[in-house]
């Protein structure tokens, strides 16, 4: 219709007709003349046979038999291709579907190279980013708690900023530099820094951006960014998850994975290539260093393994002090505190510590981030976000505290077990409630004693629930998970029994697919099985007849506790040691537990679970 408007416009000045009355006026022989201008129609009246003027206009639909009535009725007529706009508009109609395609594929091969930043069709193209020297401003006074990691690669930095000294002097340089650590201990942090304190540029790509679905576009990938590199030398190639390209070869499901092996085999040849004086340092970051292809650590290749380990106190004290300077901390605030009551927390852990902390006190309208705001952070980080919002019966409630005070008072009084930090029965996480014990330093090892009484603390859980509730529920079943899982490793791998003696048997499952599966005993017989299946049993029936003897003998602090939880849902250690000596437990600090935040929203940002703390919760 829009067309036959816009013709509407355009012919304005002339009579403008309906098709039926033109072809009436044709068969009544009134037209002399007509040009067809494909449907657009324009013609002139013979003189005399209309009053009211000589040219008209019309419209027609599609009519074969325009033309035999056209000759038939003796009008001259003539044709013209259509106007040119509306023939653009149908070359673009026509188009339009095909275009349509064309830009879809554009699109799904830019997503493909990664938003496209290399342009389209750029497959052989590096995706390492740039961080050039101006704007890296991380320096190792940025990197905390790796001292000795720091002292290792302080020669690289060395190098790198002048070269020649150790040239002239003949000196091998590593080339290869291989970052070992648990994820979040700062390896990247580390590579940048030495880019940052040699001044010179940081290339960095994670190892997952090699592979790709094509065969070849890996290798192309690495040589494309070997080149870039020896073009900016002196600089710094940063490979982080190296195990994702530097598996070992052959190992992948259904005999090797050759897109893989062609880009690790590139990655080799280019560590190869290098000649003596090149400055170009690459450094690879893995929390697999076992899985790793041995070629890649041959001398010239990754020669030199720094290990990036979690941090102990001290080296937590000084990372929160440098994540801590960049919020307003009031002055309560301790970082040693802190430091002991998180241990197995990585630097990234605590940067989040840092940062959760500060929401909370922004939450909470403070000028300042306290104590209580870590305190509150911490929380949120070992047991998961509080959830309120919620709703418990008051029997699930009743049952919960029953549940967490056996775990609690079972944790009391074994002797070995980590001092109880505080119980609640708020649900967090995953958890209807929770019962945190923390270590009072850093445990490297545990021993046969700590693993008995934590399989007792496990159980006292549900104990308790048989006991007072008269009930069992399903809230105890990962308890007895784990408390299973560490019977049977106990036995079968740390080689505590007395009765199978030190040895490690069987079932190393998981390991597998990595190739080169750690060794395992599968020529285990049948009856060492069955031997150690009920050693697995006499550890787990004693533990559960000591947790349940204590519970018994100690029935008046269950139902203390217990009551404490309805009260507060909250109770602190210093609450558990009044309980545990017969008092009545004290008042909660004022505003000493974690505010309501409004409407039941959680806190922002993901409880990223910590690395591998070895705070206990049941
Ligand atoms: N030793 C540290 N000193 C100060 N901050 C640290 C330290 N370690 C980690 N962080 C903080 O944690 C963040 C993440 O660390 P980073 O990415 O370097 O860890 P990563 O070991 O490379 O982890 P992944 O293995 O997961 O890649 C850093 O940006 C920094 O804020
Ligand atoms: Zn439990």
């Amino acid at each position: 219709m829009t067309v036959f408007n816009q013709f509407n416009k355009r012919q304005e000045a002339q009579n403008q007709i309906e098709y039926s009355q033109f072809i009436s006026d044709v068969e009544t022989g009134k037209v002399q003349s007509l040009t067809i201008e494909g449907h657009p129609l324009r013609g002139q009246w013979l003189k005399g046979k209309r009053t009211d003027g000589t040219t008209f206009a019309t419209y027609s639909p599609y009519d074969p038999q325009l033309v035999d009535d056209l000759i038939k009725n003796n009008v001259r007529f003539s044709a013209k291709p259509e106007e040119e706009p509306s023939m653009l508009m149908n070359i673009f109609i026509s188009w339009f579907p095909m275009l349509l395609l064309i830009g879809v594929w554009i699109f799904f091969m830019r997503q493909m190279q990664g938003g496209g930043k290399g342009g389209a069709f750029s497959f052989g193209k590096s995706k390492a980013r740039l961080l050039d020297q101006d704007t890296n401003t991380v320096t190792f006074v940025d990197v905390a708690g790796c001292d000795e990691a720091k002292e290792e690669v302080k020669e690289i930095v060395d190098y790198l900023r002048d070269p020649s000294k150790y040239q002239t002097l003949g000196g091998r340089i590593p080339r290869g530099i291989l970052l070992c650590g648990a994820p979040g201990t700062g390896k990247t942090l580390l590579a940048k820094a030495i880019a940052g304190e040699a001044k010179v540029p940081f290339f960095s790509i994670s190892g997952s951006d090699f592979v790709e679905m094509f065969v070849g576009v890996g290798a192309a990938r690495v040589r494309d960014m070997f080149e870039q590199a020896k073009k900016n030398s002196p600089c710094i190639i940063f490979i982080d998850e190296i195990d994702a390209v530097g598996r070992q070869r052959g190992a992948g499901l259904g005999g090797g994975n050759d897109e893989r092996e062609q880009t690790l085999n590139q990655l080799l040849v280019e560590m190869d290539g290098f000649d003596t004086n090149s400055t170009v340092i690459v450094i690879a970051a893995t929390n697999r260093p076992d899985v790793l292809d041995p070629a890649l650590q041959r001398p010239g290749r990754f020669d030199r393994q720094v290990v990036v380990p979690l941090p102990d106190i001290r080296g937590r004290e000084q990372i929160l002090n440098v994540h801590m300077r960049k919020v307003p901390i009031a002055a309560d605030v301790d970082g040693n505190v802190i430091a002991r009551g998180t241990p197995g927390f990585s630097g990234a852990d605590l940067a989040n510590l840092v940062n959760e902390a500060a929401l909370f006190a922004a939450r909470r309208n403070k000028r300042l981030v306290d104590m209580l705001d870590f305190e509150a952070a911490k929380d949120k980080i070992m047991m998961g976000a509080e959830r309120r919002s919620m709703v418990m019966s008051e029997e699930e409630k009743k049952n919960t505290a029953y549940h967490e005070s056996g775990h609690a008072v079972v944790a009391k009084l074994l002797p070995k077990s980590d001092p109880v930090h505080k119980v609640t029965i708020i649900p967090r996480g995953r958890a209807l409630g929770v019962t945190m014990q923390l270590p009072e330093q850093d445990r490297f090892a545990y021993d046969r004693g700590y693993l008995l009484d934590r399989i007792a603390i496990l159980f006292g859980g549900r104990i308790a629930e048989e006991l007072f509730m008269n009930q069992m529920t399903t809230g105890a079943s990962n308890d007895f998970e784990r408390a299973t899982q560490m019977a049977r490793d106990m036995v079968t791998r740390y080689g505590m029994s007395d009765k199978l003696g030190p040895m490690v048997y069987g079932e190393n499952e998981g390991e597998v697919f990595l190739g080169r599966s750690i060794t395992t005993h599968k020529n285990v017989s049948e009856a060492t099985m069955q031997q150690v299946d009920s050693e697995i049993r006499r550890i787990i029936d004693e533990q559960y007849g000591l947790a349940r003897r204590l519970l018994e003998e100690n029935r008046d602090k269950v139902e203390a506790m217990t009551a404490a939880l309805l009260e507060f849902e909250t109770i602190d250690a210093e609450q558990i040691d009044d309980i545990m000596a017969g008092r009545p437990p004290r008042p909660p600090k004022p505003n000493g537990n974690v505010p309501t935040p409004k409407s039941g929203d959680t806190p922002s940002g993901p409880a990223s679970a910590p690395t591998t703390a070895p705070a206990q919760e049941v």
